[in-house]
């Protein structure tokens, strides 16, 4: 998979180079580029904003360098072997989930443009639209200074579905909200050595072996935490789905 990603504070993405992505770029399994949107800024200044028309506060980020940027990044657009997505971090996107992080895991290469002020003039993603799939993202329903924490959000959680990146395969498909999956309960408590810390023992179940046990524990403890952080997903189980044994929990 390649990554571009533009924006006007490229040091925000240095944590890219360390952990599990950092490791996946050096073994050749995702290559990120990261540029600087003033590199396609022609005056004294680098200028990439300006007042919003209609008024209003504070500024807006100008086309032309939007637009020189990615027809730098992606010349061929839509041409059969280069096919980018763009991914456009804003508080009016869709929003961001597991699934659309498997979706986004399967593409050859995207691209990410990373917003600052009041957001980028409405015009790029609509030209982007005619030559490339555009996807205008939020992460959460707060908003953000800019767009890069977002990127950053988004190009882990992409990033770790990539086959090849997490070591156990196995702990992607056991994820939360994993598309596909059973259904969406939060995870429930996990434990390590010591058995016993500071006097807080960890449940017998989990050490007694009993696979099926430990199963039903689990399960029990995921509908708890799901009932209690996330009615919403309760909610929205399929009651065929849920055994006697669950109605209890
Ligand atoms: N746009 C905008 C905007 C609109 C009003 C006030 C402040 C901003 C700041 N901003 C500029 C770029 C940009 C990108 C993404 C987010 C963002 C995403 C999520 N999920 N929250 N915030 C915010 C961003």
């Amino acid at each position: 998979m390649r990554i571009d990603i533009v924006s006007i504070f490229p040091d925000y993405f240095a944590p890219l180079d360390i952990s599990l992505l950092g490791k996946a770029r050096r073994r050749g399994l995702i290559e990120v580029h990261v540029h600087d949107l003033r590199q396609w800024t022609h005056d004294r200044h680098r200028t990439v904003d300006d007042t919003p028309y209609g008024g209003g506060p504070g500024m807006v980020m100008k086309p032309d360098p939007w637009g020189e940027a990615l027809d730098a990044i992606a010349p061929g657009g839509q041409s059969a072997d280069a096919a980018p997505r763009l991914i456009v971090p804003t508080p009016s996107g869709r929003p961001f989930t597991q699934a659309m992080a498997v979706e986004l895991a399967a593409e050859p290469w995207l691209i990410f443009a990373c917003g600052r002020y009041e957001g980028i003039d409405s015009r790029v993603v609509e030209e982007a639209r005619t030559r490339m799939r555009v996807d205008e993202v939020s992460i959460g329903d707060y908003v953000l200074a800019g767009g890069e924490v977002a990127v950053l959000v988004i190009v882990e959680a992409v990033g770790r579905l990539v086959p090849g990146v997490l070591g156990n395969a196995d702990s992607v498909a056991d994820d939360s909200f994993a598309p596909g999956s059973m259904e969406n309960l939060l995870e429930g408590p996990v434990y390590t050595k010591p058995p016993v810390w500071r006097g807080r023992a960890v449940p017998e179940v989990l050490l007694s072996g009993h696979h099926a046990a430990i199963a039903r524990w689990r399960r029990d403890q995921a509908l708890r935490r799901t009932a209690a952080n996330r009615p919403d997903l309760i909610a929205a189980l399929d009651p065929a789905r849920l055994d006697e044994r669950d109605r209890q929990v």
